[in-house]
């Protein structure tokens, strides 16, 4: 397993944000996370990338217990996260923000401006190097979160809600983009709302619901299992999965 998470909870004063959360993943997978708003995943992803310390529980990355250490020494080993709320640095170029996730692992800047066109050209964002970055539209902001996580040489990512706000196109022209980080040897969790993605891109899925995971399971049965749709899905949304459409 490259990530193993064993009984982890956390509380913010008297709300359970998690609790004894569980789940193993293998390498080379595309797995996901889902369930309604304040489910307690974002929360789940700071616990795993060191961002909140949990109170009980551990966490496994590559067999190494690597509970409550800070997250530049976790992404240094390989795992790193991204963020839903994506604020490029203003002022600065496409290539300039990326670059920064490509020094944790290089010291030149000319290597890290190199690692950053690299990385730009897999998202497709190479031909927006020299732009501001705050000028992006959304789609391209969130291209560019991914990219920023990807040039620090991964082994695992998370990739929390890279689909929200984007239409069903640039849903479309996303998917493949992350098959193919996958297919070059990155391991990736995905919080996800957007089940058309969560379908095509999960082979496996984990389903938080108050804390709590309450289901798992190739995203097709869990799209069947009650306790999800009463949960997260709802009958209709169950029913268009069934039927292979699954828009949300
Ligand atoms: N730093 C914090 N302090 C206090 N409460 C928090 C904190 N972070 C999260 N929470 C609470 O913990 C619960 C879980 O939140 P979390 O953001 O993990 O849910 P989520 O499943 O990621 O939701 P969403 O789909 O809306 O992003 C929520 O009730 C939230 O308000």
């Amino acid at each position: 397993m490259i990530l193993s998470v064993q009984g982890v909870s956390k509380s913010f004063g008297g709300l359970q944000a998690v609790r004894d959360a569980s789940l193993d993943v293998e390498e080379g997978r595309i797995v996901s996370l889902i369930g309604p708003n304040g489910a307690g995943k974002t929360t789940l992803f700071a616990l795993i990338t060191g961002f909140h310390k949990p109170d009980a529980g551990v966490v496994l990355f590559n067999g190494a217990d690597i509970t409550g250490e800070a997250p530049e020494r976790i992404a240094t080993l390989g795992m790193v996260r991204t963020f839903q709320i994506v604020q490029p640095f203003a002022g600065q170029t496409v290539r300039d923000n990326i670059a920064v996730g490509a020094h944790l692992h290089r010291a030149s800047r000319r290597e890290a401006l190199a690692k950053a066109e690299d990385v730009a050209r897999q998202v497709g964002l190479a031909d927006r190097l020299d732009q501001d970055a705050a000028s992006l539209t959304v789609a391209g902001r969130k291209r560019l979160e991914v990219a920023k996580a990807l040039a620090t040489d991964p082994k695992l990512i998370l990739l929390d809600e890279v689909m929200a706000g984007l239409n069903p196109t640039e849903v479309r022209d996303v998917i493949p983009i992350i098959t193919r980080i996958r297919d070059n040897g990155v391991t990736i969790v995905l919080i996800e709302h957007v089940m058309q993605a969560v379908m095509s891109l999960s082979e496996h899925s984990w389903v938080l619901n108050q804390g709590e995971i309450i289901a798992n399971g190739p995203p097709a049965e869990i799209a069947r299992d009650p306790a999800v749709i009463e949960a997260y899905l709802g009958h209709g949304m169950a029913a268009r999965i069934a039927e292979g459409t699954g828009h949300a």
